[in-house]
């Protein structure tokens, strides 16, 4: 069986809301989803880490580039680096910001550049929106492509836009399909 680690950082629950769909996506396409909250990895998520055939990396925009929180994550894995542990696992990114555009894709530079860092093989995204598919509406709504970038909604409900829940959802199914054709 497929295993994907989530590794994620969350301030107020929207970030939470994506891996949580991402999650629900990967569990329904069999593969072993393990969410991580990158303020408090212990031993075993570490060891998961290592163990994973996927790392998704998650973390909110805040001033135009991952959450301090995340960045702490990022630069405690020096020692990972070194050693090349995560070398060959797929890896993706995912981020969530007030505006559509938000700067969030400079977040997901941040995390492409982070994996590319660890040797690790980059999954983006591969959901075209309504301006070109109009039965996709609300899909991909911020037209990124490097991973997944959402929406704030002002429904607390939902926390995050409906459109960019459902994409969510596809990209867990993506990376499902990706890590299962990366492992033959
Ligand atoms: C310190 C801070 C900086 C932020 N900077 C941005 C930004 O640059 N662009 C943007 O669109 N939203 C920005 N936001 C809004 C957050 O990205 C948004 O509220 C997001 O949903 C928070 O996700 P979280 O609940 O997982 O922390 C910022 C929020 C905070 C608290």
């Amino acid at each position: 069986m497929v295993n994907v680690a989530i590794a994620y950082f969350s301030g107020r629950g929207h970030t939470l809301r994506l891996a949580d769909y991402i999650a629900g996506a990967l569990g329904d396409e069999n593969c072993n989803a393990r969410l991580i909250d990158v303020t408090q990895v212990t031993e075993m998520d570490w060891a998961a880490m290592e163990a994973a055939d996927a790392i998704l990396f998650g973390a909110p925009t805040y001033m135009g580039s991952v959450a301090a929180e995340f960045k702490m994550f990022m630069d405690s894995t020096s020692g990972i680096w070194s050693e090349q542990l995560w070398a060959d696992k797929l890896a993706g990114g995912f981020t969530v910001a007030t505006f559509p555009g938000g700067d969030k894709l400079s977040s997901l530079m941040q995390m492409n550049i982070f994996a590319a860092q660890h040797g690790m093989v980059w999954v983006g995204q591969d959901q075209i929106g309504a301006p070109v598919v109009p039965e996709n509406d609300g899909i991909n709504a911020s037209g990124v492509w490097l991973g997944l970038g959402a929406t704030t909604s002002r429904d607390k409900t939902l926390m995050v836009h409906q459109g960019d829940l459902e994409t969510a959802r596809r990209f867990g199914v993506r990376v499902a399909r990706a890590a299962r054709r990366w492992s033959v």
